[in-house]
């Protein structure tokens, strides 16, 4: 048996089990990846929207993050929706000289167009995470408020991200006409990927950028990482699971909508 490469996603649960935590971890074990969690808040929600939440103290965060770092060595790590300016300015002391590289998902809004963050957290997120980021994956509705830019286009909030503190970044569009772009100090290019009409865009950006980790983990340069992410990303929408659900539908990584992943006739107990 080989190690696996680790992944540490640090965000909150989606009851739905399509995004947060519980997508992160299929994205990365869709690559090889094994994701540890440090969980800083639940929701109650279902693919229609976010009915409710609640917030884990930001101590037990942290004895969350010093448990699991303290045993697993972690490859890379994600930092997804974090709640409030205390909690992004505790996670973003104790990644700071971590060493490894950290994805920073700065959730505020969801694919179903709900708001999942306080008018505060940005400017937090800015002077806390981006420090300890290796790169910044906010969609263009977060990087417009990331930013101030209203009407931004993704290759202008991209350049800014980066003047503004983040080593790189990548603005992802959603929908079936793309539009990603990456920047960083030295690079300025769009991200292609084919568009899918599916409707299953539940957990994409989790999942996008919990694979950038899985990743990075598994030595992927930074650009080529992103690249493959994006890709896979869009597969996981083609091959959503488009009869689950009322509203946006989960993504799928893992081939869970093919029969042959469970065979109820191979099964050795008769009843
Ligand atoms: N309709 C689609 N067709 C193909 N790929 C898609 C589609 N929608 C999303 N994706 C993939 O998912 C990625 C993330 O999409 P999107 O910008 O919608 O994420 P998000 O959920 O808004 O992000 P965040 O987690 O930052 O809030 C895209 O970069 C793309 O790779
Ligand atoms: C707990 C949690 N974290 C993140 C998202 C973003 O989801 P998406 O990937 O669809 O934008 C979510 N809906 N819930």
């Amino acid at each position: 048996m080989t190690t696996p490469k680790v992944g540490l996603t640090i965000g909150s649960s989606d009851s739905s089990g399509a995004a947060g935590i519980q997508g992160d971890i299929k994205a990365m074990a869709s690559i090889g990846c094994y994701a540890q969690t440090v969980l800083v808040g639940v929701t109650a929600q279902n693919t229609t929207g976010v009915v409710a939440r609640h917030t884990v103290p930001v101590e037990f965060v942290l004895t969350q993050l010093d448990t699991v770092l303290d045993d697993i060595e972690v490859d890379a790590v994600k930092v997804g929706m974090t709640w409030s300016r205390e909690h992004i300015e505790a996670i973003g002391d104790r990644l700071a000289n971590l060493g490894v590289p950290v994805v920073v998902d700065p959730v505020m809004v969801t694919a179903a167009g709900a708001s999942l963050a306080g008018a505060d957290i940005g400017a937090a997120v800015l002077k806390h995470l981006f420090p300890v980021a290796t790169v910044v994956t906010p969609n263009v509705d977060e990087a417009r408020l990331l930013t101030g830019i209203a009407d931004g286009t993704p290759q202008q909030l991209a350049e800014r991200l980066v003047q503004l503190g983040a080593p790189a970044a990548v603005v992802t569009c959603g929908g079936p006409d793309g539009g990603e772009w990456f920047a960083d100090h030295g690079t300025s290019v769009a991200v292609s990927r084919p568009g899918h009409r599916s409707g299953a865009e539940h957990g994409a950006g989790c999942a996008h950028s919990a694979l950038i980790v899985g990743l990075l983990a598994h030595g992927l340069p930074l650009l080529a990482a992103v690249q493959e992410a994006t890709t896979r990303a869009a597969a996981g929408v083609r091959d959503g699971l488009v009869s689950l659900g009322r509203g946006v539908h989960p993504v799928d990584f893992l081939k869970l909508g093919e029969p042959f992943l469970f065979d109820a006739s191979t099964t050795t107990e008769k009843p």
